[in-house]
């Protein structure tokens, strides 16, 4: 998928096809068994259905005029008989589909969710966050009416279909050809309608998914809106897009609904003739209860007809979900698992760049020849304007992006060559914008190490000295934080994301801005504290207050994707470049202010 924003319908990279019914069925087959026996069971339904028009016609022809109250009571109780199995097996079918559609349906869902799982970063970065979750909450349960109901009845509708055919043949072979003319007036609606219909169902959905990205954006962006007071002006967007909704969605339903009183009309029309041509045939073989049967049999071949014609409205309007819930499922992750990569050994901690090339798209330069090496336990700071490439570079170590050219090596081993869990189970990270999920404290930080003791999580939470703040909170490290972590300060969260990062005790630990919400008080004590935990492991800091990484090995100066100038503090210091420049100037201005 091409990058893409909440107003900007999604292209549909795979035409549909019908492997994507094939697929969905697919889903079902585990369920054989219990579709067969519901399927058997709605075939005696509708074979004690059909019986009715039947016993009517020997009422009518046979016993009335015998006055045999015997025999007509006899097939009052066969109806009635008739009528008590059918809605026994009705309930049957209905609590059976209802269970096989949500299974499947569950089954989907998950396989949906573990995929994006996998999938990279890149993934996220193109398209909004709202046309994902559409797919994988609304979208699939579109597919439920279809899966419930359609399969068992197509197949029940067609059996009925065949049986009531078969007794209008054995009623009056005239009549039943004639019957049959409204197939062909069928056969044309439905051409035109097809193609009409599956457009405006893609474009509806196109539509709900713009709608639920800008939702979503506007749940996240909500304090940013009140803050610059954009409330009208994202009101008149919603509107927009709201709007947009609401005319594919009348277009959609109005196309579908075209079906149906087409059907409606064609039975009518059909039972109109037969009633003309009945009549005028009375008494040439056509005898009233026939005529009377003939035409409750006309009522009942057009029921499985519609209910046929709903089904096939249910899989034009299920195509238009099946294809995005398929399309997000055939996405490839961009950074590939090698398949015949080993796992990685446990490592000393020896990371090499070695002429590193990388770009975000195609054609385009973040980083541009990135060559250095970091030897076990070196703390490496980057150091840059903004922009200038510091993320990136350590993005590339993780492995969450692939590079355009050269190498990243671990001891000597191309991270290309090994598979992604054991790369990154050796590093911890500290992203530059810590998410906390919703949960305790102690399983935010033990998110880190899911088999960490609580007394590994507190020791971890003391090294970073998050521990006294979170002492303060209402239950300790039992209090439970929303998710994104609302109800703690910025600082607040960095700390505990950075107990997490260092409780999966990691040979590679890159802290990215990991300390620029932190008070310099938490911060000079924090920096006492990683100094015996970072001992050993190789650090990769990227932080725009210098006076926090004057202490690292060696400082890289990135500027426009490039190592500008790399040496330690000192020897860059008495070089006076670049980073001098940013030191003194920081440093002036903390002296005047
Ligand atoms: N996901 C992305 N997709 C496309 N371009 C990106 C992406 N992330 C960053 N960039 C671009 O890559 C360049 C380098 O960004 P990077 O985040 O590495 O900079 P940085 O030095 O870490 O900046 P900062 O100090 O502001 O965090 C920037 O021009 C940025 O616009």
């Amino acid at each position: 998928m091409a990058r893409n924003k909440f107003d900007v319908d999604e292209d549909l990279e795979t035409p549909f096809s019908f492997i994507h019914l094939k697929r969905l069925f697919g889903y079902v087959k585990p369920y054989k068994k219990k579709i067969m026996l519901t399927i058997l069971i709605m075939l005696v339904a509708s074979g004690a259905n059909l019986i009715g028009p039947y016993l009517i016609k020997q009422a009518i022809d046979k016993e009335i005029p015998a006055g045999n109250v015997g025999g007509l009571s006899l097939l009052a109780g066969i109806y009635l008989g008739a009528l008590i199995i059918t809605g026994i097996c009705m309930k049957y079918r209905i609590r059976m589909m209802a269970e096989i559609g949500q299974n499947v349906i569950k089954t989907i869902r998950k396989d949906l969710f573990t995929h994006i799982q996998s999938l990279s970063f890149s993934f996220y970065d193109n398209r909004p966050h709202g046309k994902i979750l559409v797919r994988v909450v609304n979208y699939v349960n579109s597919l439920s009416d279809l899966l419930s109901n359609g399969l068992i009845n197509l197949i029940t509708d067609i059996f009925s279909l065949t049986v009531i055919i078969g007794f209008m043949f054995a009623i009056d072979v005239r009549l039943a050809i004639y019957a049959m003319i409204g197939f062909p007036l069928l056969a044309i609606v439905i051409f035109f309608i097809k193609n009409a219909q599956r457009k405006a169902w893609q474009d509806l959905s196109n539509k709900q998914s713009n709608m639920n990205a800008y939702i979503h954006e506007s749940i996240n962006g909500m304090k940013v809106t009140q803050a610059f007071a954009r409330e009208e002006e994202n009101k008149k967007i919603f509107e927009d897009v709201s709007k947009g909704y609401k005319k594919s969605w009348l277009k959609a339903v109005y196309i579908q609904f075209l079906l149906w009183p087409s059907i409606e009309n064609i039975s009518v029309l059909t039972v109109s003739f037969i009633y003309v041509a009945g009549i005028s045939m009375i008494g040439q073989g056509v005898t009233v209860g026939a005529l009377v049967a003939f035409v409750g049999y006309i009522w009942m071949f057009w029921t499985p007809i519609s209910n046929i014609g709903n089904f096939y409205n249910a899989i034009i309007n299920a195509m238009a979900y099946l294809e995005r819930i398929f399309e997000m499922m055939d996405e490839k992750p961009t950074v590939l698992d090698n398949p015949r990569g080993k796992a990685l050994h446990d490592i000393k901690g020896k990371v090499e760049f070695d002429h590193v090339e990388f770009g975000y798209e195609a054609g385009e330069k973040v980083l541009k020849n990135i060559h250095f090496t970091a030897e076990p336990g070196e703390t490496i700071a980057l150091v840059g304007a903004t922009g200038s490439g510091k993320t990136s570079i350590v993005n590339l170590i993780s492995r969450f992006y692939d590079l355009n050219g050269g190498k990243i090596k671990m001891d000597g081993v191309d991270i290309k060559t090994v598979t992604i869990p054991s790369l990154r189970r050796q590093m911890g990270i500290m992203l530059q914008d810590p998410f906390i999920f919703s949960g305790t404290i102690m399983d935010n930080i033990r998110y880190g190490r899911l088999d960490a003791s609580d007394e590994e999580v507190v020791e971890a939470a003391k090294a970073v000295q998050a521990h006294s703040f979170i002492m303060t909170l209402q239950d300790g490290y039992e209090t439970e934080v929303n998710e994104r972590g609302t109800r703690l300060s910025a600082g607040q969260r960095q700390l505990i994301s950075f107990a997490r990062a260092l409780l999966a005790d990691p040979r590679i630990l890159v802290l990215d801005e990991a300390t620029s919400s932190i008070d310099t008080e938490t911060e000079l004590a924090l920096q006492k504290g990683l100094s015996t935990l970072l001992a050993g492991r190789t650090s990769f800091i990227i932080a725009h207050r210098l006076s926090t990484i004057q202490s690292a090995s060696r400082i890289l100066f990135i500027e426009k994707g490039e190592i500008a100038e790399e040496g330690s503090h000192d020897e860059l210091m008495t070089r006076k470049g670049q980073y001098w420049n940013l030191y003194t100037s920081q440093h002036s201005s903390l002296e005047v202010s």
